[in-house]
């Protein structure tokens, strides 16, 4: 934590917006964190403040110019200018990590979180904040959402627990899962 605590409010973050709503998982001060779609930095910052080290990935150069003056500030943010699509292109450069966010609005955010999950731990927390309107405009956004949950239960993710953000963010549904621990079973 840096300085004193922030106020962050629900209305300009997705992530805030998990936690008003009381869903979001924990996150601690040793956490590494991967945050796919990190844009200018702003929800990127607050997670920072709670975590160890945060692997920022934008792809725009607009974004990606403001992101770098928020490093700027503070060390534990590491830029990378990539397409998540492409994560063999940071993958030196990435460690394990306890927590994999992601944010892209894209038809592909599944396909591109699922690519994704070899970053994360076994017991490691994904939060992916699925756009529904971006993935398909005519669909029902509960369908679309029933999709998405099971194609992360099919790629070994569990504890699956869905939020929808209407009241902060309309068509947006916070997903969030746990790796499953292959330990465990
Ligand atoms: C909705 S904004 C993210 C907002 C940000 N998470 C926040 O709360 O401050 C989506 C961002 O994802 C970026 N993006 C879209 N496709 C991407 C991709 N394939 N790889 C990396 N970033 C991508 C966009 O450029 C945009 O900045």
């Amino acid at each position: 934590m840096i300085g004193p605590l922030r106020v962050w409010p629900p209305e300009r973050s997705k992530l805030a917006a998990l936690y008003y709503l009381g869903s979001g998982p924990e996150i601690i001060k040793t956490d590494q964190i991967l945050y796919l779609g990190a844009a200018s930095g702003t929800t990127v910052s607050f997670i920072a403040d709670y975590a160890d080290v945060v692997y920022a990935v934008e792809i725009a150069p607009e974004p990606l110019a403001k992101l770098l003056d928020v490093c700027n500030n503070r060390m534990n943010i590491l830029p990378i200018p990539a397409d998540a699509a492409t994560p063999l292109v940071y993958a030196p450069f990435v460690s394990t990590v306890d927590l994999l966010y992601q944010d892209i609005a894209q038809k592909e955010q599944v396909e591109i979180v699922l690519n994704n999950l070899v970053f994360l731990k076994s017991g490691g927390y994904l939060i992916l904040m699925l756009k529904t309107r971006s993935v398909a405009t005519q669909e029902d956004p509960e369908q679309i959402c029933s999709k998405a949950v099971s194609k992360l239960q099919n790629a070994g993710l569990d504890d699956i627990k869905v939020t929808w953000l209407d009241r902060y963010h309309r068509d947006h549904a916070a997903i969030v899962c746990k790796k499953r621990d292959l330990k465990e079973l």
